[in-house]
């Protein structure tokens, strides 16, 4: 377990991204992944100390948590400001609707952000990629492509959902 947020740290969630990988490649279903980064977090440590940075994070986390509880996803904080959720059995569109979703609860949390260049309170940048196990693709190709989504999310103005085209 992660010690600052109470949710699944990366290695815990490494072993639950495996698990679900195998049973997908025998059921041949779908896995979605959001990687979540907060934006403009360094800019926020800054300006309202690290301490304040630890409660930012863990109210995210809640949030995570909030927007997961309900369903199979699996929340998990992968290291500094960033999370992941894994969505076993979640098509594309689905996991886009709930990545949407994540991405305004937090927007609409409105923790008071004013360093932010994105807009006054905290916000998050999320990619998101889904991949069929059954294809024989590895689990680290899913992580990988929903890095490069964030990576574009980013780049694109941060506050804001992307994945691979199709
Ligand atoms: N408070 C706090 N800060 C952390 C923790 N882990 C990482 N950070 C900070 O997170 C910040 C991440 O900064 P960057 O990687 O530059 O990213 P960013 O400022 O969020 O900018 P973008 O991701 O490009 O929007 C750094 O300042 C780290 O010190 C933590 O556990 N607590």
């Amino acid at each position: 377990m992660d010690g600052l947020t109470g949710l699944l740290n990366r290695r815990a969630f490494e072993t639950r991204l495996h698990e679900v990988w195998e049973a997908a490649a025998t059921t041949g279903g779908e896995v979605g992944l959001l990687f979540i980064d907060v934006d403009e977090f360094k800019a926020f440590n800054d300006f309202y100390g690290h301490q304040a940075g630890d409660e930012v994070l863990r109210q995210v986390a809640r949030l995570l948590d909030a927007h997961t509880r309900a369903t199979a996803d699996i929340a998990a904080r992968y290291g500094g400001e960033e999370f992941l959720v894994l969505m076993p059995g979640c098509s594309r569109h689905a996991a886009l609707e709930r990545a949407e979703r994540l991405r305004a609860g937090i927007e609409a949390a409105c923790m008071e952000h004013a360093a932010s260049p994105v807009q006054g309170c905290v916000t998050v940048s999320i990619g998101l990629a889904t991949q069929h196990p059954a294809s024989g693709v590895d689990p680290a190709a899913l992580v990988r492509a929903a890095d490069e989504a964030l990576y574009a999310a980013k780049a694109a103005g941060r506050n804001r959902v992307m994945m691979p085209s199709a």
